[in-house]
């Protein structure tokens, strides 16, 4: 009562901004808590006034100057623009569509048959010694990459290919860092940035390589026979040139950057996952592997694992999706992450698999991973096969929780290095 008596005692003036101030922040609340609840999509928490819910978002490499930045300008523009776009790379690529992208990455499972029994023969000749699996596991990703894209594997110690993989990895963390999403939020104010040219320069090496393997395959082009998307692609643009279009998204340049698109999203990414898989198996529990193993024996033998076997493999297709949610691959999607590794998560009381519509780790959406059935394949595949063939320890003299969980910070999470020793079970 005192306060308002003494409000009212104060000149017209002041009671007009005061009020005026007050109405405009209730309507400010009112307006930033309701108008975001008209969207369709999943809701958060209630946001509060002008910091929203930002604050929520716990990422396991804690709240970094990083994190705090990226969400702190996120929440900023969010409060004057719904919908909005960041893009790490300044360039839209049109493949019409996604669809197609996606049906020549599903029906490749060939790989299995080259990339697998490769990383496999790899590992044994490290003799059970210390070894760090980033390089192995890499380059068969990669590969896999490349006989989809252009029909053709490369040797592991091919030129081109080694340096192409080393450039795709090595960039996950300057593209993540706190300069880079400056320059993504502020292009024009930051393209002076060293961490950009550095970038741009990697970039202009990997897509001069890229476009010397596409001038290859256009040159050896055989209308009859499609070796992959670059033939697919390239078959397209004459079809529609010789129809009379000559203004279609089929044109060089998109043809160079889808590929490297899918170079890039298609490497890291996969072989981040899988390597942080085989790092939680020592870490976590040892009886976790021996327990998936168990699996295998049973229902796999020793025979070759294909993608059919996944069904029969409940409790190990949960680890792997367990895995997915612990690494958070992609730190922009993000899970709930108890510190706790726990497949039955995805199972049910009979121990069946258990779906979770609310597990995105590929996102959702006309802009969800174009590599996601691929993704998926590559995960069983490579997992099945390695805890297949070999029991994962750590290097001598080393225990297992001395192994560091923690992950590199970049666009991408992956593992820090480190060494650990595949023991044969063959
Ligand atoms: C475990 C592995 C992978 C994970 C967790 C993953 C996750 C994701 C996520 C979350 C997005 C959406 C990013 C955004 O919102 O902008 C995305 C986009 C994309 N991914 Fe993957 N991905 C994986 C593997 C792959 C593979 C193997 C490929 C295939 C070559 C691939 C190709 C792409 C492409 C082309 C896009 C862009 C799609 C578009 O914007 O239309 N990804 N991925």
């Amino acid at each position: 009562v005192a306060v308002m008596e003494s409000l009212f005692l104060q000149s017209p003036d002041t009671i007009t901004v005061l009020c005026t101030v007050g109405v405009l922040l209730v309507f400010y609340v009112l307006f930033s808590s309701f108008a975001n609840r008209q969207i369709k999509e999943p809701l958060g928490p209630w946001p509060l006034p002008v910091i929203g819910n930002w604050f929520i978002f716990y990422v396991k490499v804690g709240l970094t100057f990083y994190t705090f930045f990226f969400f702190f300008v996120m929440a900023f523009i969010s409060a004057f623009k719904e919908v909005w776009t960041s893009i790490y790379i300044p360039l839209v690529v049109v493949f019409a569509g996604h669809k197609t992208i996606k049906q020549a990455l599903v029906h490749h499972d060939a790989f299995s048959e080259t990339e697998v029994p490769q990383i496999i023969q790899d590992l044994k000749l490290t003799h059970g010694k210390g070894f760090d699996p980033a390089q192995p596991v890499n380059n068969s990703v990669s590969n896999i990459i490349c006989s989809i894209v252009y029909g053709n594997r490369f040797e592991y110690d091919d030129p081109i290919f080694t340096s192409m993989v080393e450039r795709a990895t090595q960039n996950s963390k300057p593209l993540g860092c706190p300069s880079m999403q400056l320059y993504n939020f502020f292009p024009r104010l930051f393209s002076w940035l060293g961490v950009r040219k550095q970038l741009v320069q990697s970039a202009f090496v990997n897509l001069s390589n890229m476009k010397t393997l596409i001038k290859d395959l256009q040159d050896t082009l055989n209308p009859g026979m499609c070796r992959g998307v670059v033939d697919s692609f390239l078959a397209r643009k004459i079809q529609l040139e010789e129809s009379g279009n000559m203004n279609s998204h089929y044109h060089d340049d998109n043809l160079l950057v889808t590929v490297s698109n899918l170079f890039s999203a298609g490497t890291d990414t996969t072989s981040s996952s899988i390597r942080y898989g085989l790092l939680l198996m020592i870490v976590l529990v040892f009886h976790l592997q021996e327990r998936v193993q168990e699996e295998m024996n049973r229902v796999v033998g020793s025979r070759q694992v294909w993608v059919e076997d996944r069904k029969n493999l409940p409790y190990t297709d949960a680890v792997i999706h367990e895995i997915q949610r612990m690494s958070i691959t992609i730190p922009m999607i993000l899970h709930q992450t108890p510190y706790t590794f726990n497949p039955a998560h995805f199972l049910d009381e009979d121990g069946h698999f258990k779906k979770r519509d609310a597990f995105i780790p590929f996102s959702a959406g006309a802009r969800a991973c174009a590599g996601e059935s691929l993704a998926r394949m590559e995960l069983f595949l490579f997992f099945t096969s390695l805890l297949q063939h070999f029991s994962f320890t750590p290097p001598p003299g080393v225990k297992e929780d001395e192994l560091n969980l923690t992950q590199n910070v970049g666009i991408t999470l992956s593992p820090s290095p480190h060494k650990r020793c595949a023991i044969s079970r063959v």
